[in-house]
């Protein structure tokens, strides 16, 4: 079954459709709001011939009264209307905005950890943030056009050729010379905007360091060094902005002073049509209402020159998040897979571009039995446990049962393994829910095996401390605990801890590694270690160095390699 439903590109019609009700009653609205558009010039054009015949008659007070209450009323309804209109359609804008970044971090967090490495946090909160937002605000002005541009353009255009085709021809060429100048501007637009996406997400990220490591560029006595550096990545963005931002804003004027151009032929030929010697015979209104209702198809005009610009900008946004608009299907929890034997043969490894780390490793383990990594720094310890994540390819074969890690679909593998890395991953929540993440169950069971329940005990909000962003409130030692628990919690047939005690004293140490050969009886334990106390009690031990690997029981290991035997 396709697990993921594709959002096509091609439809972003689709949320037109589902946002039909707001969208209904921004029609409603529109309409209302058009009318009184339309009826504005002719209502402008009577105004003025109002206007001479109350000046030339007896009742000025009363008539003026009279004329202005009635612009007023008609104003007023007009401008609610609009107002109506413009509240659903941000509504709708809004909608659309809220869909798209809930299918995008959707898709976020099914990424890989390399591919989110690779992209950087900068880049990917910009997409997540001012892309969607672009999108979306493309959207609504489309909407927005539609009924204020589109509808009054047509009808605008019908009400000029009325009054005087001629000089109504004359006029309406300005208004499309102006998008076809638009369109000849699209590309410095989108290039610009391009530009100041790219420098918005390498800001994003510099922000991000500056505020992680603030206090290490602090003690360091590098916090100077660190502003110039971030000076010069605000003015890149500020530059790159301001570019945006001028081929964004300055164009629009133009478009507007273009359109408008035809007002000089208005005036001049219309002037002849009062006086009896143009095209048509117009007495002051028709010759006010025609100025008005150009005045406002010119505008119009301008507006639909500028939602090019938008649209433009929006097509920027939308291939830089297109790939993540797929709405994946609600995946749940994996289903954790029964346990199993490991087989790992010609185990060899290297990131991609770089030397071999290791190779040869081949080693079987029964469920219930631990095997302990271990080898000078940099040897490649790390690497070799997330060589079973398959994030990158690797040499030989690891089988789980009888099925090949790297051919099983990723659910699936999620589903068989278990990974505890350097970085405990705690998010800003209870510790409760850091260690069920979604599940129910009692966290205290896992709390207990990892010897945390009696610390958190004594914190006055117990179980339901807030840990903080990457479990900031806590200790080393607590926040390695916690992240622990978690793994236990959800315990896999393959359990990879990379160094998990390494903030712990030695006897929390024994006690946790007591409690893990109990409760991960039915696993198969890969245990990433420095230290060797333990590894007396592992069922078989893997020393890696300068890319070799020896493999064997803790004593055969020794005797191999007198290094080993030297480590504490
Ligand atoms: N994502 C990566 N891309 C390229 N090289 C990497 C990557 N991660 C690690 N390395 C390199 O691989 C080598 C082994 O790193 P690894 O973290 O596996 O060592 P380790 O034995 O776990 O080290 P330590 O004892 O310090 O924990 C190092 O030289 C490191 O620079």
């Amino acid at each position: 079954m396709n697990m993921k439903k594709r959002f096509r590109s091609d439809r972003v019609l689709c949320y037109f459709q589902t946002e039909w009700k707001v969208l209904l009653a921004v029609t409603l609205s529109g309409l209302i709001y058009n009318l009184g558009l339309l009826a504005g010039p002719w209502f402008e054009g009577e105004m003025a011939a109002c206007l001479i015949d109350i000046l030339n008659g007896d009742r000025f007070f009363s008539d003026m009264l009279a004329l202005v209450l009635a612009y007023v009323c008609a104003i007023g309804v007009v401008q609610f209307s609009r107002y109506i209109k413009r509240f659903y359609v941000r509504r709708f804008a809004n909608n659309v905005n809220r869909r798209m970044k809930h299918i995008l971090y959707g898709s976020l967090v099914q990424k890989s950890r390399r591919t989110l490495s690779e992209e950087g946090a900068g880049n990917v909160m910009t997409k997540a943030i001012l892309d969607v937002d672009d999108c979306a605000e493309c959207m609504r002005k489309f909407t927005t056009e539609i009924f204020d541009t589109g509808v009054a353009l047509l009808a605008y255009a019908a009400m000029l050729l009325f009054y005087d085709w001629r000089l109504a021809l004359i006029s309406m060429i300005f208004p499309p010379v102006s998008y076809a100048i638009a369109e000849k501007m699209k590309g410095i637009v989108q290039r610009t905007g391009a530009a100041f996406k790219e420098q918005s997400g390498v800001l994003s990220a510099a922000t991000l360091d500056r505020a992680t490591n603030a206090v290490t560029y602090r003690v360091f006595g590098c916090e100077q060094e660190r502003s110039a550096a971030y000076e010069e990545n605000l003015s890149a963005y500020e530059r790159s902005a301001v570019r945006a931002n001028i081929w964004n804003a300055s164009l629009p004027p133009i478009y507007r002073i273009i359109s408008m151009a035809a007002l000089v032929f208005i005036l001049y030929f219309g002037g002849r049509n009062v006086l009896g010697q143009g095209w048509t015979a117009w007495d002051i209104a028709a010759f006010t209402t025609f100025v008005s209702c150009f005045t406002r198809l010119a505008v119009k005009s301008s507006s639909a020159a500028k939602l090019f610009n938008a649209v433009h900008k929006a097509q920027v946004s939308w291939q830089r998040i297109r790939p993540l608009m797929y709405a994946p299907e609600t995946p749940g929890t994996p289903e954790t897979g029964a346990p199993a034997s490991l087989t790992v043969q010609g185990l060899g490894f290297a990131y991609p571009g770089n030397e071999t780390l290791f190779s040869q490793v081949s080693f079987d383990a029964k469920p219930g039995q631990f095997i302990g990594v271990t080898g000078p720094v940099a040897c490649g310890k790390s690497s070799l446990g997330r060589a079973f994540l398959c994030e990158y390819p690797y040499e030989g074969c690891i089988r789980l049962g009888d099925r090949e890690l790297s051919e099983m679909d990723e659910r699936t593998r999620l589903g068989e393994i278990g990974y505890l890395g350097h970085d405990p991953e705690l998010f800003n929540d209870t510790i409760e829910h850091n260690v069920l993440m979604g599940d129910k169950g009692d966290a205290w069971k896992y709390l207990r095996l990892v010897c945390l329940d009696e610390e958190i005990k004594k914190m006055p909000e117990g179980i339901h401390t807030l840990v903080g962003n990457g479990g900031v409130r806590l200790s080393g030692g607590q926040a390695q605990r916690l992240a622990l628990a978690r793994t236990l919690c959800h315990k896999k047939p393959l359990l990879i801890l990379d160094d998990p005690f390494s903030a712990l004293d030695r006897n929390t140490e024994r006690k946790i590694f007591e409690n893990l050969k109990t409760y991960a009886a039915d696993s198969v334990v890969l245990l990433i270690f420095h230290r060797l106390y333990l590894f007396p009690e592992m069922e078989q031990v893997i020393w890696l160095k300068d890319g070799q690997a020896v493999m064997g029981s803790h004593e055969e290991v020794k005797e191999t390699v007198p290094e080993y035997a030297t480590y504490k």
